[in-house]
């Protein structure tokens, strides 16, 4: 077994799982053990060298239904062994066996066991009745009935104490929502939907204050009580919550110091010298002990102690050292192994499993159910958080007011009328592209929630990219250019006739979900929203620059002409302007013999016109920059790595 790489294979829980068994029965008591785990990630040395860095060394763990902690000093691999435990790491960095009941996880562990992740992942807009229902419409087989669907909500708000709050909306920086720890409880009710064999938590106290924590994890005890299988990773716990505790695994440096019941670990430290003061936390005591605090020292190991107060790194180093032998060579890592082999056995002497691949399971949902419960969630998140659609078309409306005042009933002069009307039109533009920097926001605030989900077997990526395009990106877009359009046009005084007013109306529109599609694409590559900022506004910059109306294209070296192919304000400036000014005369209002023909003012512009063609080509650059970027967009989070 030592070695191995991951093996794959369904088991019978899956098929539990997708008949739909009973709440309260579902996989009660589930088995989860972990055989010589060793994790090696690849650690960026410089540009392009990488060095394997190894995080979990030879990890044997036996997780029984009950509450089991992991707990460590920081940066001791906890997090890493629950990512592991629970299938969310790349297998390729992942060595050893994994085993519930006794049987190799499926390829899809990660979608059938819950996992409570550290950040909160519920809608805000919901209440808790319709996150679980969400939760339970993707993930629980279309072959459960509406009414067992509806019970199991039921049952799980029950479970965790949420009658009282069940149809409050969780709440955002907008809405007044559930309290810190009914938040944390909804958190965990999106898992428990699926019945779960075994519920994972990060952290699950991080955020919380204490009277929150405690409550919080005594919910978990009576989960645990009920048949499940908890495990979770935690920061130096209070006593109070220790003691809920049924089993512990100690972590430091990637090694185990201690595994076993969580009431033997201070006879475990004792047998080592390592003796707790009576008032001492025990989780603070282990914690000290394993960051090589000297006050945890037996009274009678002077020359440690001595030791220590010398060099403080290397006492902290070999303490570590003393205690994964003192384990290694203890009764209850004797108990543990034992026990892991005989799991591990029986595992081989069913054979036929190991090493083979089954093929991976299907989400538990069709592609059309997914765009209709997900859309139908985008679609009340926009209707119940109208600030951010009602402040775009507020500002839209006083933007188009101010444009129109200022250019009030434009001049039909040649000189002012064509220097007026160029302006305008070239104003709106950059006011199209730079009053939807606000979209490079979406997929930066949503990240989290998309991830979790994803990786969680809600839904596929092109679903979450579909629904966010159709109802979230261009119905927001929508709304504010029609407003614009209809002020501004009839304001300014533009091109008489109802065909000029929407190919100017439409050309706003490609130009806007355009630079939507850009906006996209840059927040699905950049994580910080400052960064995301400035290079959109870098881009745009360039865009102006670049699409050869601010500066004549003899005057740039040829070798940069390309770029203005990239330029949006080349394509839609080309529209507008042609929709303005082809085969329109303007004559002087002094001296109605003064006139000259829009044609020429197009021609010094360098613009092509005559045909339709040239005029339709631009939409359809406008149209193929958004496909080419959304497609890009949407290859990026297909590609992303969703795990951490
Ligand atoms: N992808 C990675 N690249 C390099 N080092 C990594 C990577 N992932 C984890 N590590 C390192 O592995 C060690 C264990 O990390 P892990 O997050 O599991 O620790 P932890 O005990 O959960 O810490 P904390 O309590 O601070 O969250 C740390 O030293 C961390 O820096």
């Amino acid at each position: 077994m030592n070695g191995h790489q991951m093996t794959i294979a369904t088991i019978d829980v899956e098929t539990s799982f997708a008949n739909g068994r009973a709440h309260s029965e579902a996989a009660k008591g589930s088995v989860l053990s972990a055989h010589d785990i060793n994790y090696t990630v690849k650690e960026a040395k410089s540009c392009c060298r990488t060095k394997d860095k190894q995080i979990l060394f030879n990890v044997t763990g036996i997780f029984k239904q009950g509450m089991t902690a992991i707990l460590g000093p920081t940066g001791s691999g906890k997090s890493s062994f629950l990512d592991v435990l629970a299938g969310r790491k790349d297998p390729a960095g992942v060595s050893g066996q994994l085993l519930l009941d006794g049987k190799p996880v499926p390829k899809n562990f990660k979608c059938m066991v819950g996992y409570v992740v550290q950040d909160d992942v519920v809608m805000g807009t919901l209440s808790v009745r319709e996150n679980f229902a969400f939760s339970a419409a993707l993930r629980l087989p279309s072959s459960i009935k509406a009414s067992e669907r509806k019970e199991r909500i039921n049952n799980v708000i029950k479970e965790l104490g949420l009658e009282r709050c069940a149809d409050t909306k969780v709440g955002n920086e907008f809405i007044q929502g559930v309290s810190g720890g009914e938040r944390k409880r909804c958190n965990i009710g999106m898992e428990l939907i699926i019945s779960p064999p075994v519920l994972f938590l990060d952290e699950p106290t991080t955020g919380l204050d204490a009277n929150t924590a405690n409550t919080v994890l005594l919910f978990l005890k009576r989960l645990s009580r009920h048949g499940r299988t908890v495990i979770f990773s935690i920061h130096q716990p209070r006593y109070s919550i220790y003691r809920l505790f049924d089993s512990l695994m100690l972590l430091s440096q990637g090694h185990t110091v201690y595994h076993g019941p969580s009431h033997e670990a201070l006879e475990f430290f004792t047998s080592q010298g390592y003796v707790c003061q009576e008032h001492n936390n025990p989780p603070d005591f282990f914690l000290d002990v394993i960051n090589g605090d000297p006050t945890t020292f037996d009274r009678n190991a002077i020359s440690l102690e001595k030791e220590i107060e010398s060099d403080f790194e290397n006492a902290a180093q070999s303490q570590h050292d003393k205690l994964v032998e003192g384990f290694r060579n203890s009764v209850w890592n004797k108990n543990l192994q034992e026990e892991a082999k005989g799991i591990y056995s029986t595992f081989e002497a069913r054979g036929g499993l190991k090493g083979e691949r089954y093929e991976a399971v299907n989400y538990a949902t069709s592609f059309f159910n997914q765009m209709v419960v997900v859309a139908r969630r985008a679609l009340m998140n926009l209707i119940r958080n109208p600030q951010t659609s009602i402040l775009t078309v507020a500002t839209s409306i006083v933007f188009s007011v101010i444009i129109g005042a200022i250019y009030w009933q434009v001049s039909d002069d040649p000189i002012k009328g064509f220097k007026d009307r160029s302006g305008v039109l070239f104003f709106l533009i950059m006011n199209q592209l730079f009053f939807n920097m606000s979209a490079v926001e979406v997929f930066i605030n949503e990240r989290k929630i998309f991830m979790h989900e994803n990786v969680s077997g809600f839904y596929r990526v092109s679903v979450y990219f579909l629904v966010k395009v159709i109802f979230d990106i261009i119905p927001l877009r929508m709304v504010p250019v029609i407003v614009l359009s209809v002020i501004v046009y009839f304001a300014v005084g533009l091109n008489p006739g109802a065909d000029h007013f929407f190919l100017f109306a439409f050309c706003l529109f490609c130009t806007t979900v355009s630079a939507a599609s850009l906006c996209f694409l840059i927040s699905s590559i950049v994580r910080v929203f400052a960064v995301a900022q400035l290079l959109l506004a870098l881009c745009y910059v360039l865009m102006m620059l670049l699409g050869g109306f601010l500066i004549n294209f003899d005057s740039i070296g040829p070798w940069l002409h390309w770029a203005q192919y990239f330029s949006l304000f080349k394509y839609s400036l080309s529209i507008l302007y042609t929709n303005e000014f082809k085969d329109r005369k303007f004559c002087s209002s002094s001296n109605s013999s003064i006139c000259e023909f829009g044609n020429s003012y197009l021609t010094k512009q360098d613009m092509k016109f005559e045909t339709q063609w040239d005029f339709w080509q631009n939409y359809l650059a406008l149209i193929l920059y958004a496909i080419i970027l959304f497609t890009l967009s949407y290859i990026r989070l297909r590609t992303m790595k969703k795990t951490r």
